[in-house]
């Protein structure tokens, strides 16, 4: 793994073995005596394990760990993500009674059963009914509610492990483990306040342990009270970032954004600023930008009446995000830089009008269709002017006649560079526009166009925007012009 890539603390702290698990003794021994019931060869009478608890509190891990220690493979399966009988069959059904190419036991774990709604299951409850009682693999299901009433005839064939949460001496001591390891100066009194303030919560008092640490290289109390009471916003949004751009599944990306507290337009502005920070493949950042677009398409039908469009927002900002990073590679390390102004407003107005502006300009420039454009042209444009030779970009700035605005949405935060990089462009224009006045009124009177190219001066033809293409709006009546 690159220095580039960094792996957020949750994972990085995840508990390895079950000694690791902290706070949750009861639960631990209930959960392997059923699970050395499986290992001894004699099934428990339920052959289901349902672990229920607050969030964040250990009971995937309670899971992950055990399995690691007794070194048996895990089948992780996302509850609302199989919600169809049909879906149930082929997964649990098959993983349920067949044992892996090792020969040893195989974990079935399904995450949020109470995901699983009466309505919209389409029999995917009674399937996993029908399942367990049968099951030669040992299936352990979780949830953060049980008590719901339809999950009534699962809590009778399973065994219900309950977790709590954990106290608050034990998570100081959790997140002081982690600071040592990172080597972190803290300030313990600001750890039991993350404790406090998240009551209980072990997956979110890291994640904040982590935004302190990483954004001020320390923890003290100043800054866990001005950073973490305020956790509904700028915590809140740098959770919603690293569960998109971190996300292993689709499921989980769009569960980051829709639990947000923050609003749409925020979150789109703050992915569509960040995409290049943690996508270094410019074609994963082109798919990421591509999704945001269309969310922010359905965003404004779904803010016109359409309420229901709002599904898709949320498929195109999380999941569509999330997996565009195609490569096997984790995000980049860099830190998540807010949002220029410019950018923020211009995403805030509509990032599909700039889009539709730029595109139709251009098409017309280029005879071909905007269609065309936007799926031929615009991706490499985008390559170019966030990650490409600058030069290059603020040729197309001023060939193009393109607006500050269309700079910002086409170079995202690298728009100063390009801009500047147009200025010279358009600088080394006039100089060569100089030139050519100077050489028209020399004793010959014969400038030749390929002897001034040979001089390495700048001229549209570099940037295939010859003379022959309309003049860029803002360029008007300045090429071939002389100076006194
Ligand atoms: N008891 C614990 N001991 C050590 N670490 C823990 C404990 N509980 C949670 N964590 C940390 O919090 C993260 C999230 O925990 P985990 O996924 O096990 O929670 P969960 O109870 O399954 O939550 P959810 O109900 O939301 O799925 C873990 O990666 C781990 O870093």
């Amino acid at each position: 793994m690159s220095l580039q890539q960094r792996i957020p603390w949750i994972i990085k702290y995840r508990p390895k073995s079950v000694n690791d698990v902290v706070d949750q003794e009861e639960a631990k021994s209930q959960f392997l005596t059923w699970l050395e019931a499986w290992l001894k060869g004699r099934p428990p009478e339920k052959r289901a394990a349902l672990l229920y608890g607050p969030p964040g509190v250990g009971k995937t891990s309670l899971v992950e760990a055990a399995a690691h220690d007794y070194k048996l493979e895990v089948l992780e399966l996302n509850a609302s993500d199989y919600r169809r009988a049909e879906d149930i069959r082929r997964t649990v059904g098959v993983a349920a009674f067949r044992r892996p190419l090792t020969g040893r036991l195989m974990i079935i774990l399904m995450d949020e059963v109470d995901g699983i709604s009466a309505k919209g299951d389409a029999g995917g409850l009674d399937e996993l009914l029908r399942i367990i009682p049968n099951a030669q693999n040992p299936i352990v299901l979780t949830a953060n509610d049980p008590w719901k009433d339809q999950l009534r005839p699962l809590r009778e064939v399973t065994l219900m492990i309950e977790f709590k949460n954990l106290s608050t001496g034990n998570v100081v001591s959790l997140l002081q483990n982690i600071c040592d390891r990172e080597h972190i100066e803290c300030d313990r009194e600001a750890l039991r306040y993350i404790a406090d303030k998240n009551a209980g919560d072990v997956r979110a008092c890291v994640n904040d342990l982590e935004a302190v640490a990483e954004g001020y290289g320390k923890v003290t109390m100043e800054l866990a009270r001005a950073l973490v009471r305020g956790r509904d916003k700028s915590i809140d949004l740098w959770r919603t970032l690293n569960d998109v751009f971190y996300a292993k599944a689709g499921w989980m990306a769009k569960k980051a954004v829709t639990n947000s507290e923050e609003d749409y337009e925020t979150i789109m502005a703050w992915l569509n600023d960040n995409i290049q920070n943690k996508y270094g493949d410019p074609e994963d950042a082109f798919r990421a930008w591509d999704a945001l677009s269309r969310a922010s398409l359905f965003l404004s039908r779904a803010k016109a009446g359409n309420w229901d469009f709002l599904s898709y927002v949320f498929d195109l900002m999380g999941p569509g995000v999330a997996m565009a990073r195609q490569v096997e590679q984790s995000p980049l390390r860099n830190r998540y830089q807010y949002p220029s102004r410019i950018t923020l407003m211009a995403k805030l107005k509509d990032i599909r009008s700039v889009r539709d502006s730029i595109a139709e300009r251009l098409a017309s420039r280029l005879h071909i269709s905007t269609s065309t454009f936007k799926e031929d042209v615009l991706p490499y444009l985008f390559i170019i002017f966030r990650q490409g030779d600058l030069n290059m970009a603020g040729g197309l700035v001023v060939g193009y006649g393109l607006t500050e605005s269309e700079v910002q949405y086409l170079a995202g935060p690298r728009s100063r560079d390009v801009l500047k990089s147009a200025d010279a462009v358009r600088e080394a224009l006039r100089k060569g526009s100089e030139v050519k006045a100077a050489e028209g009124k020399g004793p010959q009177g014969q400038p030749r166009q390929a002897e001034r190219g040979s001089k390495g001066q700048l001229t549209l033809d570099m940037f295939g925007l010859g003379s022959s293409s309309p003049r860029p709006s803002d360029d008007k009546g300045k090429r071939g012009r002389t100076r006194k």
